[in-house]
């Protein structure tokens, strides 16, 4: 089978890996407008998860619940078994615009976060100077963003979320700015970089194609109010040439029982 789903019952959608963020009957409202609902769901240690659904069915406001930038309306959220009531250094959140400063170089962007912590210039350049390497902007460092591609901008906004060393990356849609090619290119850096570094990914996306490719899991939240509809564990390899996983069967099947699933929303 291609995929293991886990249907809509809260006390079901937990794993047996250990969960690093652990989301408890989550509720969020803006005015009347009901955004999540009940959410339960458990984000397992070193794991990509994304978070898919219709437009405004809430993955942007669950993301940004974790991340501590806003307030559930009731519920709790705790990262290590420590309760969220704001950003915390484990979590680093890269917006969908990565929210760069324009007046400074590349490598004072990615060394930002560490600037705010205090550590001291020569070791956070040395690290922000790593990342960037790792990100493939090597020579870029003393840039400014509007000099940069919008592919580029959106590895200075990774670098900058790896330099802190949070232990979670949650990031809101960011292939979402940039062309095909470089949204691939992306996606197979991400991949790579998710086994190198051992970080937990918890991600927002609009496509399915997408979450199947990098996803250990995929949480399917209904429309609003958003509901957690399904759990799927796409089983892919992703060992190989990154061409042959968009034409591996297990691959194509997930995609199609997604969208099968899906399709009933769009209108
Ligand atoms: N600050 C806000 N004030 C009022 N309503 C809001 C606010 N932020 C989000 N909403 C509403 O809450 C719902 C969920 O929004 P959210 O952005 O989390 O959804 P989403 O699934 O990320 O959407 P999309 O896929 O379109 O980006 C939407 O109906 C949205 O209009």
């Amino acid at each position: 089978m291609a995929v293991t789903a886990v249907r809509e019952k809260p006390s079901a959608i937990h794993t047996s890996l250990e969960a690093i963020v652990e989301v408890k009957g989550i509720c969020k409202s803006y005015g009347n407008v009901e955004a999540l609902r009940d959410i339960n769901l458990d984000f397992p240690r070193g794991k990509l998860t994304s978070l898919l659904g219709p437009s405004g069915c809430g993955k942007t406001t669950l993301l940004k619940i974790i991340a501590g930038l806003i307030g559930a309306s009731a519920g709790s959220v705790t990262v290590d078994g420590k309760r969220v009531s704001g950003p915390g250094p484990e979590r680093a959140f890269v917006f969908q615009d990565f929210a760069l400063m324009p007046w400074a170089t590349v490598l004072r962007n990615v060394a930002f976060g560490l600037e705010l912590r205090g550590t001291g210039k020569a070791e956070r350049d040395e690290i922000a100077r790593r990342y960037i390497a790792q990100v493939g902007l090597s020579g870029f460092e003393d840039k400014y963003p509007h000099e940069l591609s919008g592919g580029m901008r959106q590895r200075v906004g990774l670098a900058r979320a790896l330099s802190v060393d949070a232990e979670v990356l949650l990031l809101d849609e960011p292939f979402s700015a940039v062309d095909e090619q470089n949204r691939r290119k992306f996606q197979e850096d991400l991949i790579r970089l998710r086994s190198a570094q051992n970080k937990t990914f918890i991600f927002v996306t609009h496509s399915i194609e997408e979450a199947v490719y990098i996803s250990d899991r995929i949480v399917l939240l209904s429309p609003r109010p958003g509901r957690v509809s399904q759990v799927i564990e796409p089983d892919i390899d992703r060992s190989g040439d990154p061409d042959r996983i968009h034409r591996d069967k297990h691959y194509l099947d997930t995609v199609e029982e997604i969208w099968q699933g899906l399709k009933q929303y769009v209108e």
